[in-house]
C-alpha cells in the first residue's frame, strides 16, 4: 500500500477555496517553494487543436524568471518530448506521460514508474484505435510514449462521441496491461500501474533531495489527473486548482485561469527575490 492510500484525502468544491493570489506569505509559511506545474489549462489555455497549445512568450519569460530563484518542473499528461518542445526552457524538469517519463538539466532522463512492459500493449491499442476511429470525423488518437489520448473535443455529433467512448472501452478491455484515465474531452489509456503525477512529484522531491523542512512543494493544475498530485501533497505541500473540472478537489487554493497562474508565478518570483 502506498502512502497516498494510507491517508484520508480531504476534498472540497472548487468555489470553497481561497485564491492563491490573496497572501503568498501565508501560503508559503516562511518556506521556499518547489514549483510543479501542469501544462494544458494551466500554462496555456485549452484550445481545440492540441498541436496548437503554444506557450505564450510572456509565460515562458515568467517561467524563466521563476526558475532562476526556485526549482520548477512541468508535470504533464503529454508526451515528455512534446511538452519540452512547447516550453523550450532547459533549466526546468519535465515529467511527461503523466509522470512515467522524466527529464531534467544535465541530460537527466529516467522512467521511474516501470511502464516499459506496457509498451507492446500501447502499440497494439494505438493501432486498433486508429483503425476503428479513422472514419469518425473530429476524433483524434494521440500516442504518447506511455499513454494514448483519444480526443473527442472536435466530434460534433453526440452519437459519434458515444461511438468514440464505446470503441475506446472495447479496445481497453482487450488489454489488461492498460487502464482508463479521464481528462478534458479525452479518454486515456495508461499503463495499469500504481503510478501517476503525484507519485512522480514525490519521486522528484526524493531524488532531488527537496524533502527538507524548509521547502514546501506547490502543485498547480486544472484537470482530474492533477488531483493525484493534490492528494499526494496533502499535509506536506500546497495544491492549487486552476479553474474547475467535474469533481471535488483535494487542492487547498484556487486560481481562476492561465492569466492568474502567470500573476501568481510573478508574485512568487518577486517574493523570493525580496525575502
Ligand atoms: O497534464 P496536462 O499537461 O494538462 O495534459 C493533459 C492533456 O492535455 C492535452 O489535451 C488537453 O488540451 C488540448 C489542448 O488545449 C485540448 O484540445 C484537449 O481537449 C485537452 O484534453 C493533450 O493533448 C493530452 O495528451 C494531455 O493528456
Amino acid at each position: 500500500m502506498n502512502k497516498q492510500n494510507e491517508k484520508t484525502v480531504q476534498k472540497r468544491e472548487a468555489n470553497e477555496l481561497p485564491s492563491a493570489l490573496e497572501d503568498i506569505s501565508n501560503l508559503l509559511k516562511g518556506k521556499k517553494p518547489a514549483v510543479f506545474l501542469d501544462y494544458d489549462g494551466c500554462l496555456t489555455p485549452i484550445v481545440k487543436d492540441p498541436d496548437k497549445a503554444f506557450l505564450a512568450p510572456e509565460m515562458r519569460e515568467t517561467l524563466q524568471q521563476l526558475a532562476r530563484v526556485s526549482f520548477v518542473a512541468v508535470v504533464s499528461g503529454r508526451d515528455r518530448a512534446n511538452v519540452e518542445n512547447f516550453v523550450q526552457l532547459d533549466n526546468l524538469y519535465f515529467a511527461g506521460s503523466h509522470g512515467f517519463d522524466i527529464s531534467g538539466p544535465n541530460n537527466m532522463h529516467t522512467e521511474p514508474g516501470g511502464a516499459k512492459e506496457a509498451l507492446p500493449a500501447l502499440e497494439k491499442a494505438d493501432k486498433e484505435l486508429k483503425d476503428k476511429l479513422q472514419d469518425v470525423e473530429g476524433a483524434w488518437v494521440e500516442r504518447k510514449r506511455y499513454a494514448i489520448a483519444v480526443h473527442y473535443r472536435n466530434v460534433a455529433d453526440d452519437d459519434l462521441v458515444e461511438k468514440v467512448k464505446k470503441v475506446t472501452a472495447e479496445v481497453l478491455q482487450k488489454h489488461p496491461e492498460l487502464k482508463e484515465g479521464l481528462g478534458k474531452k479525452i479518454i486515456e489509456l495508461k499503463p495499469n500501474l500504481d503510478w501517476h503525477k503525484g507519485r512522480a512529484v514525490l519521486w522528484l522531491m526524493d531524488e532531488l533531495k527537496l524533502n527538507q523542512p524548509e521547502i514546501v512543494p506547490l502543485y498547480i493544475g486544472d484537470d482530474i489527473t492533477d488531483e493525484d498530485a493534490f492528494a499526494s501533497l496533502q499535509g506536506q505541500g500546497v495544491g492549487i486548482l486552476v479553474g474547475e473540472h467535474d469533481d471535488r478537489t483535494a487542492a487547498s487554493y484556487h486560481l481562476k485561469d492561465v492569466e492568474e497562474v502567470k500573476k501568481f508565478l510573478e508574485s512568487l518570483t518577486h517574493h523570493l527575490k525580496n525575502e
